[in-house]
């Protein structure tokens, strides 16, 4: 797992083995522990370079075994013990340098990287701080200002911004391992004292407390009660009022509070779960691992609306060739500024050319008839998507894929119109799409897996975390939000203002509260929605509408908003009052409660005082709930799969790993006890009945979430 090698000039090289990231497990530890006492042995050694396999230094401690006992040497005492030692030690990084790997390399005497390399301390991601020396040497390298910038964002830089900061002693563009060994010889025989950072005093300056206040006020504001940043902010600061020795106790006491917190188990859950939605599997036992996808470079982009535009961006920005259509000229100018200008920033924003050349905007579908694949992006309009779809079958080349980013269409109707359903597929976006990282990639009845590998593989591509998912209304993010949505109405109803929850929500780690996100969408998107489908019509009387709509509990506030002309920022007032139309600070509104308090008068509904441990339990648990069914139904493959949905493109706070998640953290016991108790009290919302998966798990013992995929596979077979 490490690899020693004896070289010609008086070097030792030392090789980490451990692909694909080299990560610092027990047994390489105890690989670089042995290799560096044997070279300490040979008399002939006067320097040792450090490297990793296949040009990857090392992506840190095996984040693998934080969930079992740790065994095998201690990395920090490994780190001590190199950076003591007599004998010359330099790190030679190539590919990545992060968490335990740079600390590795700051316990070496000098550091040399390759242009291409990148270096970081993201321990802070995964719920903890570097705990192995990296919150005190650092400091002591680039000054307290910059390590706290660094340790708390756990942000990954360049091996050229390393050398700015004084991480790196030289960047080279060629080997890094050569030029490591030629620093060496240069260095062998001078002072090694000077090079040890353990011994550098504390990084005092008069600033230190203002520097530090001004970093715990912007991570508390950022961290949504996360509490490793704090820690991270209260380590450096150690670094700068402390010799090391105390620095590192200091660095302890805070790592041994983080490393088995809820939260810690939340991040690093997260962090697999993102890597184990690219492997996607569907039903019929396809896979990302058997399964081919061809190559994808021209794309079409049907509709240049909110959504339209991002799609185009994102895609032009990963080097695919777009032509993008619209339905007439003056929309299709108002895209093409929209698209270009988007583009010309971010080109000029990163210091690269524009891409412009690879947009070619079209007004008709013929313009399409070479393309690999479409995406629609049309109003979300059954039969205007179905018109588009047999038209596009008129052009398009026999293999041309065709997408569609309805938000919560059947995609098998869809998919019926067209001489192709096994090329045809979801592409579910979130707003605004160049930004939003998630990509739910739905397939139907008959799509194709090739389709499926080919959707993902593009979403990959362009930089998205996808998750493959099933055909239902709304797949997975959507079904789920209409019942947190109607949760936190019937909580308006029953006595919370919209404020209230969303305080409740933004305290619990949401980065909005959900009246403040409806605000922000337009509140008449989803009235359109509830037109489209049935649920409000001329039979409603306007004024008294009925709170009873297709046999279940049904809650009219925000159609009688939209009456109003209040649909949010766009309007300058929604459930909360803006400056001006379009502005984004938002202010409680003392119509609103009014109006909530005259309505509740008008139905006889007597308000209740609602803890935020209600709102949190209703809206949480109801999305949870709403998930086992989800898996039982066999929409999503896994509880992973859900949580990186609602991570990705619901801001759920990721110290708190998803919904799925943090239910198992709950204990499955306590959220089905929770949710008989919520639907005794309200049998008119039938969402709010525990499903039949979390009551099987429940009498199954409660298995840990890694256990979930055997027991639904259990219940699958037995249906
Ligand atoms: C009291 C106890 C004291 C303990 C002291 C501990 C002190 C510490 O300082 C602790 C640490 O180091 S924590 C680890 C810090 N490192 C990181 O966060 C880097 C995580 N990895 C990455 O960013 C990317 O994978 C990376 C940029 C490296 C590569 O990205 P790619 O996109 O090329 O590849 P991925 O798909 O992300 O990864 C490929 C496979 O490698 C697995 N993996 C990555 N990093 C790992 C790591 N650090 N440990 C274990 N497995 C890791 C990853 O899961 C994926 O696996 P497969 O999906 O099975 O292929
Ligand atoms: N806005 C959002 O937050 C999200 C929307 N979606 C879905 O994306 C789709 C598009 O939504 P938005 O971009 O918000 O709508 P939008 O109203 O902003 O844009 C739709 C665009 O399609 C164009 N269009 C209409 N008929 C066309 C035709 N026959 N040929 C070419 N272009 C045509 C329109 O001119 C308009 O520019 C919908 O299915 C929606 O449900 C999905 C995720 C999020």
């Amino acid at each position: 797992m490490a690899r020693y090698t004896r070289l010609t000039e008086p070097i030792a090289l030392i090789t980490l083995n451990n692909p694909p990231v080299n990560a610092l497990s027990s047994a390489v530890r105890s690989g670089i522990v042995d290799s560096v006492s044997q070279a300490l042995k040979d008399d002939q050694v006067k320097a040792v370079v450090f490297c990793g396999e296949n040009r990857m230094f090392s992506g840190g401690a095996d984040i693998k075994e934080f969930s079992g006992s740790m065994s095998g040497p201690p990395l920090v005492r490994m780190i001590h013990s190199i950076e003591a030692s007599e004998k010359l030690m330099v790190a030679a990084i190539e590919g990545v340098a992060l968490g335990g790997g740079l600390e590795l390399a700051l316990g070496c005497h000098y550091r040399v990287a390759n242009t291409k390399a990148r270096l970081g301390l993201p321990e802070v991601t995964l719920g903890f701080l570097p705990g192995a020396g990296g919150t005190q040497r650092l400091p002591r390298l680039t000054g307290i200002t910059a390590a706290l910038e660094l340790i708390t964002t756990g942000r990954q830089i360049s091996a050229q911004e390393a050398l700015q900061l004084g991480i790196v002693d030289q960047v080279t563009e060629g080997n890094a391992v050569q030029a490591a060994m030629e620093l060496a010889l240069s260095v062998i025989g001078q002072p090694l004292n000077p090079r040890r950072l353990s011994l550098r005093p504390p990084v005092w300056s008069a600033d230190v407390d203002s520097v530090c206040e001004v970093a715990l006020a912007r991570v508390k504001q950022h961290s949504r009660g996360a509490m490793a940043p704090v820690a991270c902010v209260q380590a450096v600061r150690a670094a700068a009022m402390l010799p090391y020795s105390k620095g590192m106790e200091k660095e302890r006491q805070l790592m041994d509070t983080l490393f088995r917190s809820s939260q810690a188990r939340a991040l690093q859950y997260a962090f697999f779960a993102q890597r184990n939605a690219g492997k996607w599997s569907l039903p019929n036992g396809a896979r990302w691992n058997n399964t081919k996808a061809r190559d994808v470079q021209r794309v079409g982009v049907i509709g240049l609306g909110t959504m339209g535009r991002g799609i185009a961006v994102s895609l032009v920005k990963a080097g695919l060739s777009v032509v993008a259509l619209e339905s007439d000229a003056k929309q299709l100018e108002s895209g093409k500024k929209a698209v270009t200008a988007m583009l010309q920033r971010d080109a000029q924003r990163r210091g690269v050319g524009s891409p412009l050349h690879l947009l070619t905007f079209a007004l008709s579908f013929h313009q399409l008839k070479d393309v690999d694949l479409v995406i629609e992006a049309v109003f979300e309009d059954m039969n205007l998507k179905k018109r588009v779809f047999s038209d596009l079958c008129k052009v398009l080349r026999a293999g041309t894929l065709i997408c569609t980013n309805t938000s919560g269409l059947n995609v098998d109707e869809l998919a019926k119109v067209t001489d192709r359903q096994h090329l045809v597929v979801g592409m579910h976006f979130f707003a605004p799409a160049h930004v939003m990282k998630l990509l739910e990639v739905v397939y139907g009845s008959r799509s194709s897996p090739e389709a499926v590998a080919v959707a993902m593989a593009l979403g990959k591509r362009i930089q998205k975390v996808c998750v493959a998912v099933g055909n239902c209304p709304g797949f997975v993010g959507n079904r789920m939000l209409k019942l947190y949505m109607d949760q936190s109405l019937y909580l308006l109803e029953e006595g919370a203002t919209p404020e209230q929850v969303d305080q409740a929500l933004e305290e619990f780690g949401f980065a909005m509260g959900i009246f403040k996100v409806a605000d922000l969408s337009g509140l008449d998107v989803g009235w359109r929605v509830r037109k489209a489908s049935g649920l409000i019509g001329p039979d409603i009387d306007p004024v008294n509408p009925s709170r009873w709509r297709l046999g279940q509990r049904y809650c009219p506030l925000p159609d009688m908003l939209c009456q109003q002309g209040r649909f949010g920022q766009k309007t300058g007032r929604g459930w909360y009052l803006y400056n001006s139309p379009g502005s984004k600070e938002a202010k409680p509104d003392p119509e609103i409660l009014n109006f909530l308090e005259d309505y509740r008068l008008k139905y006889g509904i007597t308000p209740q005082r609602i803890s935020s441990q209600e709102v949190i339990e209703r809206c949480a648990f109801s999305l949870a709930n709403e998930g086992f069914r989800i898996l039982e139904d066999g929409i999503a493959a896994g509880p992973e799969d859900i949580d990186v949905i609602y991570l990705f493109g619901y801001g759920w706070p990721r110290h708190r790993g998803g919904p799925m998640f943090y239910a198992s953290q709950v204990g499955l016991s306590v959220v089905l006890e929770k949710m008989e108790h919520y639907h005794r009290i309200h049998p008119d919302v039938p969402s709010l009945e525990p499903s039949r998966l979390l009551r099987r798990l429940v009498a199954e013992g409660s298995p840990p979430i890694q256990q979930w995929r055997n027991h639904i596979k259990n219940l699958h077979s037995q249906l």
